[in-house]
């Protein structure tokens, strides 16, 4: 059988003699036999930034599966692909009392995750990724490994029990001692001193909100942090972040390659927003969720406590409104959702202060939940704004909340001459200030998991994430090129506008229009990266 590859991303010609064996960082096709494939044609192309590692095989026996069935694997970078020559070991869980019964302790390099488990008959196979999880042979030896964990960006309920993991799950399955933990976030790799993390040192820190590792934004300076990483000779780095994070973890795995590292760099993503693309959900985000409910319920009680009372809940969520969404979603007191994807308005027909009048009169109050982000555009028409940005780049948003309270009370009282009675609860940061819940917990703690057993394999500039609930390893460019939004075409925010009846406020002229546009090129954005 004979295959011809396409590598993409590829800064240097590949050794044929390293394509043809069958190594564990380059798996062409899961059904092909990989000893006997042999290699028709190489094709190098240069880096292109959305897509970080593409590899792909096209079968020239006849039967060219891959050309009919369409299956991409979008493989992460290895180690040896820099450095062909990195001797490897078995793995250490080879004898771990833990792992002692499992059946399959080891992920086959054949493993693949589908990106896109609805099909049709006949669809095309699609983009898949490579699954997390232990392998066979693993590129550290254990007494070598000196692992580093950054934490930085914003505040997610969890990211303790993330570097808990991280720490247990390296002594615990590998026999790793050497753990340093980098404060305040990238900046500290070159501004501060490191601390020394051990099980003992972070055993009860999953219980505390915040990060027991400080976190900061701003301060990526790739070259510097690349040479304190070769400074002090670590080989392994974990770097627990949001999309800004990753673009930084990803310009650090770009850097050690172009420097012949040994240092295999993962990312675990983080975002309280659920901003992160493919992964189907942020750790902490269910803990946001269940939190809002307390906001939520005290908005409620307070305003059905009184005559014309509106509760207005501010929540998290700069451009993507899966909190408000989903808080909502499990609420059910809530009368109106407002989310930074569905732009709304305020007077006339089909407007906001129509809904609200019209809840008032049927039950005498009404909640409203805002995301953060929602009507900025809108916001700013109104108030003189200079546009501001944190440390990190991060376009620093208006008040939404503050400004929605203010546009309610002054329409009823002058306008309309009734007397409401407002309640404004902004309980963003007490919210993302909590430690994180059972289910994330464990989600934290497979996260933490995956990503060590991807570095211990020698993969470098991955993220780890669910993919249809199985653990795999994506480029990271993957996830930073586009942010996760809530789709207004798709059934769950129908579910939403359903079950609390309030308006699409798609009825302004073009409304419906620009969203379709919007979502149109998000979807051809999408199509361009998963067809290349
Ligand atoms: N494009 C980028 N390239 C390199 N580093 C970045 C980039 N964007 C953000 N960062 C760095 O990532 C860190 C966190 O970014 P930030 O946007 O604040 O939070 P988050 O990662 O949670 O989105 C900061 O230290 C920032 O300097
Ligand atoms: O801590 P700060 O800088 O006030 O951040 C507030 C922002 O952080 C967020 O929680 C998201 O932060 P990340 O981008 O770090 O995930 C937003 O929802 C919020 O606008
Ligand atoms: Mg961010």
């Amino acid at each position: 059988m004979e295959a011809s590859i396409s590598l993409i991303g590829s800064t240097t010609k590949p050794n044929l003699s390293s394509l043809i064996i069958p190594s564990s960082s380059i798996v062409l096709h899961p059904r092909l036999p990989l000893p006997a494939l042999r290699l028709k044609k190489v094709s190098v192309f240069p880096r292109i930034s959305h897509r970080n590692r593409l590899i792909r095989a096209q079968c020239s026996d006849g039967l060219r599966p891959e050309e009919d069935d369409g299956f991409v694997l979008e493989d992460v970078p290895h180690l040896t692909t820099f450095l062909p020559d990195l001797p490897s070991y078995p793995n250490p869980l080879k004898e771990s009392q833990a792992y002692a019964i499992v059946k399959r302790t080891f992920v086959s390099s054949e493993d693949v995750v589908a990106q896109n488990i609805v099909v049709q008959k006949g669809s095309k196979r699609g983009v898949h990724f490579r699954r997390a999880g232990p392998r066979e042979r693993v590129y550290f030896r254990s007494d070598e490994v000196k692992a580093c964990i950054v934490t930085c960006g914003g505040l997610c309920p969890g990211i303790n029990t993330v570097i808990r993991e991280i720490v247990c799950g390296l002594n615990n399955m590998y026999g790793v001692s050497n753990i340093l933990g980098i404060q305040g976030g990238y900046k500290g790799f070159y501004s501060k001193n490191t601390m020394t993390l051990t099980p003992k040192v972070v055993n009860d820190i999953h219980k505390r909100g915040g990060t027991f590792l400080q976190t900061s934004r701003g301060g990526h300076d790739t070259a510097k942090i690349v040479d304190n990483i070769q400074d002090r000779g670590i080989n392994q780095v974990y770097i627990i972040g949001g999309d800004g994070t990753q673009k930084g973890a990803e310009k650090i795995y770009q850097e050690v390659e172009r420097r012949g590292l040994q240092v295999a760099v993962s990312g675990i993503p983080k975002t309280i927003d659920n901003d992160i693309a493919v992964i189907d959900k942020s750790f902490g985000f269910d803990t946001a969720v269940e939190e809002a409910q307390r906001a939520i319920n005290a908005a409620h009680v307070e305003v059905e406590s009184v005559e014309n009372g509106v509760g207005i809940v501010k929540l998290m969520g700069r451009y993507s409104g899966f909190i408000a969404m989903i808080a909502t979603l499990a609420n059910r007191d809530v009368d109106c959702c407002l989310i930074p994807e569905s732009p709304f308005y305020l007077e006339g027909k089909g407007g906001l202060f129509e809904f609200v009048e019209q809840r008032l009169k049927e039950n005498s109050h009404m909640v409203i939940v805002i995301a953060e982000g929602a009507g900025q555009d809108y916001v700013a028409q109104s108030m003189r704004a200079s546009e501001t940005k944190d440390a990190s780049g991060n376009r620093l948003l208006l008040d939404v909340g503050l400004w929605l309270t203010q546009q309610i009370k002054d329409h009823f009282t002058n306008v309309r001459k009734m007397t409401i009675n407002m309640k404004y609860i902004d309980p963003t940061y007490m919210i993302r200030a909590i430690p994180s819940n059972a289910s994330d917990n464990v989600y934290c703690t497979l996260l933490a998991q995956s990503a060590l057993h991807g570095a211990m394999a020698g993969y470098s500039g991955f993220t780890v994430g669910p993919v249809n609930s199985r653990h795999a390893y994506i480029p990271i460019s993957r996830v930073t090129e586009v942010t996760n939004t809530v789709k207004l075409t798709d059934r769950m925010w129908a579910r939403l506008l359903a079950s609390t009846n309030q308006p699409s406020f798609l009825t302004g002229a073009g409304a419906l229009q620009n969203v379709i546009d919007m979502e149109t090129q998000d979807k051809i954005d999408n199509m361009k990266i998963s067809s290349i």
